[in-house]
């Protein structure tokens, strides 16, 4: 497994945010995170990512315990896309991007064309490519979440882990951005609020509800009409279509 969490719990104060958590994603794959408000998505990612110690319960990665893995280690692997990330200083879109090459730089090493290469290739990824030279603060916010997405890209990790990417996009740059995923050959969780993007473009779905895994599976083992009353609190129907089902929320 490229992805293996067993039994997570983290709590903050009396609150238990993340509660028995398991799940294994194999590599490759993209694993749709979804649940309504508050259900402990991004504290989970976070949990995944290693920025956070769970109190019980332990993450590996391809069989490694990131709490054994040195940070820098980590670094080299792990990339989390988080919502509302911002830079204060004032920099290029290129100059947030090259921040991605930190963790496989050395004190003394120059800047090499392996780190360039891999700039490049993320800008291009994204479709920022034309606006390397743009300071960071005229850019707007659909354009600020790809250079962040280019900026983990160019950290050439093998698990990408993306807190609802899709955020700030227009229609055609979050469709790219669902399509690029599944392309990158990376293991991938992503959490979704767009329940449709999800089956469209997840392998399998997880879904939490205040913090527990209510289910897990393919888009249609999980996406039922039971589910979505239950935990999103909607009713549905659902059309039946060649590339797979669509849900359509009623008025
Ligand atoms: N640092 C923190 N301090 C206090 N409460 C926190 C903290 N981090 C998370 N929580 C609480 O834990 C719960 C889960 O939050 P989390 O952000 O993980 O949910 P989410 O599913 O990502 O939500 P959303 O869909 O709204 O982004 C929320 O009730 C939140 O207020």
């Amino acid at each position: 497994m490229s992805i293996l969490a067993e039994n997570l719990v983290w709590r903050i104060g009396q609150k238990t945010v993340v509660d028995d958590v398991s799940l294994a994603v194999e590599p490759g794959m993209v694993l749709g995170l979804l649940g309504p408000n508050g259900s402990g998505k991004s504290s989970l990612l976070r949990l995944l990512a290693g920025l956070r110690r769970p109190v019980s319960g332990r993450v590996m990665l391809d069989g490694r315990d990131i709490a054994r893995t040195p940070r820098r280690d980590l670094a080299r692997r792990v990339a989390l896309v988080q919502q509302h990330a911002s830079t204060e200083i004032n920099v290029s879109v290129e100059e947030v991007v090259r921040l991605g090459r930190t963790p496989h730089r050395s004190a003394l090493s120059g800047w090499t064309r392996a780190d360039q290469q891999a700039v490049d290739m993320a800008l291009d990824q994204v479709g920022m490519t034309g606006f390397r030279r743009e300071s960071w603060h005229g850019l707007s916010g659909g354009e600020r979440q790809r250079v962040h997405i280019a900026r983990a890209l160019a950290q050439e990790p093998r698990e990408l882990f993306l807190d609802e990417p899709t955020n700030h996009l227009d229609i055609q740059h979050q469709l790219e951005l669902l399509r690029l995923i599944p392309k990158l050959g990376l293991t991938s969780i992503v959490a979704l609020h767009d329940l449709n993007h999800a089956a469209m473009f997840c392998d399998r779905l997880l879904v939490l509800d205040r913090g527990r895994v209510i289910r897990h599976g393919t888009p249609a083992e999980v996406l039922t009409p039971d589910l979505l009353r239950d935990v999103f609190r909607v009713e549905c129907d659902f059309l039946q279509q060649e590339q797979g089902f669509h849900i359509l929320f009623r008025r």
